[in-house]
């Protein structure tokens, strides 16, 4: 079996190409794919599948998608969306030959993304609009963060720190109210470093600390950009810098836009034998 190793802004992904949907990625397959010394290691997979491949359940967006992003969490689990994800799953599309420079959608579980991208270089994403849900909490280390619940297609709590990110221990998951996230949750911190500048750290839901996370990062702007009186996300664009580099939000009132760098980094043969 093929695969290609890629990162958006470190967040790092195994990528597998499988056109055709035969493949039966099991749990298992991805948490030993993901593990960073008996695998190849990452924070997730990307499995490259023909939206028409895919079955009933997103026969409609074959006409709109022609591929499908089948994104899972290094721990096997799945999720609807990841916006780094996205990102290195274009610049290995148009890298391979199967999609040309320019924009067009990928289908995901949590509907359809439009990327834009050229022959090189970063790669941008229409991410949809945050929907804020108002305030939750979330635990570290004995202390106790309220943030801004916002679903990406994926559930966020983006909390405001005061202190600078780096000092936050975040070796073990934050714990949160299980009836207010039922579904888990991806818990970001952040702080104000200047004029629509923001630095994040993120505990991600199936996967542990990561270096980057692209639908953390627009929740983080959406919770810093939103107007308390109205609870709208005014246009703007926002810089978010995370341990793996910087990313670019983007909001026009309709939409949000996520944009960074998407590399492929290796690529090779998965022993059958040993998956
Ligand atoms: N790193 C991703 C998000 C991946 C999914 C997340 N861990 C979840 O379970 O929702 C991103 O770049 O958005």
């Amino acid at each position: 079996m093929r695969f290609v190793k890629g990162h958006g802004t470190e967040n790092d992904f195994v990528i597998v190409p499988d056109p055709g949907g035969s493949l039966d990625l099991t749990p298992a397959m991805v948490a030993r794919l993901c593990d960073r010394r008996a695998g190849i290691g990452a924070d997730g997979v990307l499995r490259v599948v023909r939206t028409k491949a895919m079955g009933d359940a997103h026969a409609a967006a074959a006409d709109d998608a022609e591929w499908f992003m089948d994104y899972r969490n290094a721990d096997g689990s799945v999720a609807e969306m990841c916006g780094n994800g996205v990102r290195v799953f274009a610049r290995y599309l148009v890298d391979a030959g199967l999609a040309g420079p320019g924009e067009w959608n990928v289908a995901t579980r949590a509907g359809l993304r439009r990327v834009s991208l050229g022959a090189t270089g970063d790669v941008s994403v229409a991410m949809g609009a945050p929907v804020p849900l108002g305030a939750g909490q979330a635990a570290v280390d004995g202390r106790t963060y309220t943030g801004v619940r916002v679903s990406m297609g994926n559930p966020h709590l983006a909390c405001p720190v005061d202190e600078p990110v780096a000092t936050l221990d975040l070796t073990r998951a934050p714990s949160f109210d299980p009836e207010v996230f039922p579904e888990g949750v991806n818990v970001e911190f952040f702080r104000a470093v200047g004029d629509r500048h923001l630095e994040m750290r993120v505990y991600e839901r199936g996967c542990g600390e990561t270096r980057s996370c692209g639908t953390g990062t627009v929740a983080t702007a959406a919770a810093a950009a939103i107007d308390p009186d109205t609870g709208t996300i005014p246009e703007g664009v926002w810089t978010v810098d995370v341990p793996g580099g910087r990313l670019t939000v983007t909001f026009d009132g309709v939409t949000s836009h996520l944009s960074g760098p998407a590399v492929l980094v290796a690529e090779g043969d998965i022993r059958s034998d040993w998956l």
